[in-house]
């Protein structure tokens, strides 16, 4: 009875005080808004624009409210509309960047000077080509300043008819005492925490970035606390501005490489920044842009490298309508090849080249009937590919950027192909110039919409549109990766300058009637080039000129199995899978040579390997790649009749088991190989022939510089061997047994969580 009542008062208390505290917030905020209609200038502080202040005393403008009631800060965070609607800058809008620093011993002090005098030069000498008005960079020392005024919102204009915008760039030394770091972190927290204000309080930005400094004889690794407060300080300024990191955190030793990471970091950011002054945003998609995901699991997909993608959902074709222009002569081809891709020529200006069929089969004698794009803008196959994340270039080419390309920028790790030739994942391009091939292979994402066919029979775009389309395409998505968390300066700045080219991703590469040409504009711009085909167009590999390394896929040991697993169009399919392996015997002391296996449970691993041995004594390859399928998905990825499941994803142990017993054979038969390298983290091993063994270590790495020499000086037709542009030796981590994965890496799960070693 008693507690009945405690109760009921208690209830009525509770009542009376929501009353009263619902007509105290009225009050204070009806005072509030009759005081900011009159006085839309700040009420105090200082006014930052035109002085440079780096040796005042800073005591800045503030957003000072009545200290009678609560105060609710709001922020400006916007939910995913897309990036232009990010922070629209009006005409001569002004912006100011703010440079803070902390510094103990007086090193990042002097460096901050430097750094925004430099930046300075650099913005104030472009004012003039945009609309945008830059004031003068402010040096802000974190000892001097009171961080109400900068750290809960972002400052205000003091004259109300010329706003500005600001963007925030913090040098930041770490220290494992006590310092003004800690304050600094500790404000950071608490304005997040702090339920009287928004979350995202600092989203007016327009963005920012953080530099640290630390001392790597000290503190060697990021985990035994290398520049860990600039680390802490960039991850809790992207939660309180809404993730607008505009670019990736910069890290330097200050007694070895702090210029020049400070010298990336700084060409990067004064881009950035001009950019923000020209469009208002931080570029496409960048998600800093305001719709990104602050957490570590954003970029988990169903892919994996090289095209050998599963997704979950199997993609639907759509009926399109059918062309129904004939051609009645060959002229017609012309003006139908100008008619089909007018829309993809306007952008360019460049025309469609003549086409060239590629089929060289003797009995095909008939012209094809259409001519029309291969993956037209229109097509379900255009909506599935760009929903996918590929860059559709012209009209028959496509370029994505894989999920270990990612990785490495966020320093979790590379692909096998830098574990074993030495290739930065970071500065690698995966594209195709055929979306099309002449296989439905069952682990293929894409069957069903994928265009295939026996002949190129569609438009033929010229290899410098290709060019010039893909390195864009695969540019903008590095972009892409700016804002994205734990994306490493230093990695960023190298990737936009590509070194290899994976010609993989889906599709068939040699198909496309120009790949030598294409080929040729690579390796003029240093760019290697591993070429991965289908073994089903032997006439088109014969003509094919130097690549860095040549591949075909060997997707089963026998007839049968190829057709039920590869499901060729071509009814010679066997016959021309042989051929190809000839042609790659021949090729085996000019070229680098690989056959790569995928190998599929129940489809091609069960007492297949007398078989693959037989087809390795044929072909003689340089190196054998053996990965297990990758499948990522719900449902069956190939339909009825070859849909895969879980159930056919080997696990690495069955994997090595398999590789143990092909190695084995390999061995009996005295074919000289032997198991090289391994990435267990991709569930690859590579055997490799004695060849590539020096000094009873392997040397299964590239020279990449010594290939450029080559086919410089001796040209695409030249002849050399695969050893003269021998690499150094395998790393001792990436060798059989070892596990081969980047130690300079932090390994994480699918998750974005640390796995321990
Ligand atoms: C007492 C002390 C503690 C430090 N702790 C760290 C640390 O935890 N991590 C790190 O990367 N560097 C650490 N450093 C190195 C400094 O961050 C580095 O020398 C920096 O450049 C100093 O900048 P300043 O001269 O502007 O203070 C430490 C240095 C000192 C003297
Ligand atoms: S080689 Fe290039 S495209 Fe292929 S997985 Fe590695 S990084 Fe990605």
């Amino acid at each position: 009875m008693s507690a009945t009542f405690w109760e009921s008062v208690a209830d009525g208390n509770r009542g009376l005080t929501a009353v009263l505290f619902t007509v105290w917030v009225y009050l204070w905020l009806s005072q509030r808004q009759t005081k900011s209609a009159g006085s839309p200038k700040l009420e105090s502080g200082k006014s930052l624009p035109t002085e440079f202040l780096a040796e005042e005393k800073v005591s800045l403008l503030t957003a000072k409210e009545s200290s009678s009631g609560p105060r609710r800060i709001k922020g400006e965070l916007r939910k995913a509309e897309g990036p232009k609607s990010a922070v629209q800058l009006g005409p001569q809008q002004r912006v100011q960047v703010l440079v803070f620093f902390s510094s103990l011993t007086g090193s990042t002090e002097r460096t901050a000077k430097q750094f925004t005098a430099a930046l300075e030069a650099s913005l104030l000498g472009q004012t003039s080509e945009s609309d945008q008005v830059f004031l003068r960079p402010q040096l802000l020392d974190l000892t001097q300043i009171d961080y109400d005024e900068f750290f809960i919102s972002p400052p205000k204009s003091t004259e109300a008819n010329q706003p500005v915008d600001y963007f925030y760039l913090i040098l930041l030394p770490s220290y494992n005492i006590d310092t003004i770091n800690d304050n600094l972190l500790e404000h950071m927290k608490e304005t997040h925490n702090d339920f009287r204000i928004d979350k995202a309080s600092l989203a007016g930005l327009l963005g920012y970035s953080v530099f640290g400094l630390g001392d790597q004889e000290g503190w060697p690794t990021e985990e035994e606390g290398f520049c860990f407060q600039a680390k802490e300080v960039d991850k809790w300024m992207a939660k309180l501005t809404g993730r607008k990191r505009a670019y990736p955190l910069g890290m330097g030793d200050s007694t070895r490489d702090s210029k020049e990471r400070l010298a990336e970091w700084t060409e990067g950011v004064t881009e950035v920044v001009r950019q923000i002054a020209k469009t208002g945003c931080l570029g496409d998609g960048v998600p800093g842009s305001g719709d990104a995901v602050e957490s570590d699991d954003e970029y988990v997909s169903g892919e994996d490298d090289d095209g050998e993608v599963v997704v979950d959902e199997p993609l639907q074709p759509k009926k399109t309508k059918k062309s129904t222009r004939d051609i009645d002569d060959v002229e017609d081809l012309g003006r139908i090849m100008k008619t089909s891709r007018a829309d993809a020529n306007d952008a360019t200006g460049r025309a469609p080249i003549a086409i060239d069929f590629t089929t060289y089969s003797r009995t095909s004698k008939k012209p094809p009937q259409t001519v029309k794009e291969m993956v037209p803008k229109s097509s379900p196959t255009y909506a599935a590919l760009t929903k996918q994340g590929y860059s559709i270039v012209g009209s028959h080419s496509g370029v994505k950027i894989c999920r270990w390309t990612k990785s490495a920028l966020r320093g979790r790790g590379s692909c096998y192909k830098f574990s074993f030739y030495g290739i930065n994942s970071h500065q690698c391009m995966e594209t195709t110039p055929s979306l099309s091939c002449s296989n439905k292979c069952v682990f293929c994402w894409r069957h069903g919409t994928n265009p295939v066919g026996t002949t190129w029979r569609w438009v033929v775009d010229p290899p410098d549109l290709i060019f010039d389309g893909v390195k864009a395409g695969h540019y903008q998505k590095i972009k892409m990766m700016r804002g994205v968390p734990g994306v490493r300066a230093e990695r960023f700045a190298e990737a936009m300058r590509i070194r290899h080219c994976a010609l993989s991703l889906v599709g068939e590469p040699i198909f496309y009637p120009h790949i030598n040409e294409f080929l040729a504009m690579l390796h003029g711009e240093r760019i290697s080039s591993f070429l991965v085909c289908n073994a089903q167009h032997p006439e088109q590999l014969a003509a094919l000129k130097a690549v860095t390394q040549l591949y075909v896929s060997i997707d089963a040991s026998n007839r049968e199995s190829l057709r039920r697993i590869d499901r060729p169009l071509h009814r010679d399919f066997w016959e021309r899978f042989l051929r190809c392996l000839d042609i790659l015997r021949e090729r085996r002391f000019r070229q680098r040579t690989v056959f790569r296996l995928t190998l599929v449970k129940g489809f091609n691993v069960e007492d297949e390997v007398e078989g693959y041995a037989d087809l390795v004594e044929r072909g003689l390859p340089c190196f054998v790649e053996i990965k297990g399928v990758t499948y990522c998905g719900t449902s069956s990825s190939g339909g009825k009749e070859g849909g895969l499941s879980m159930a056919n994803v080997p696990f690495y142990a069955e994997v090595t088991a398999f590789v143990e017993a092909l190695d084995r054979t390999l061995r009996e038969r005295g074919l000289g190989y032997g198991i090289a390298a391994e990435h267990a983290h991709s569930c690859c091993v590579l055997l490799a022939s004695e060849r590539f063994r020096v000094g009873g270590r392997w040397h299964t790495r590239i020279d990449y510089d010594r290939f450029f020499e080559l086919l410089e000086e001796r040209g695409p037709d030249g002849e050399w061997t695969p050893e003269e542009y021998m690499g150094e030796a395998t790393p001792e981590w990436a060798t059989w047994g070892n596990g081969g994965f980047d130690p300079r890496d932090e390994r994480v799960d699918r998750k974005g969580r640390k796995i321990e070693a």
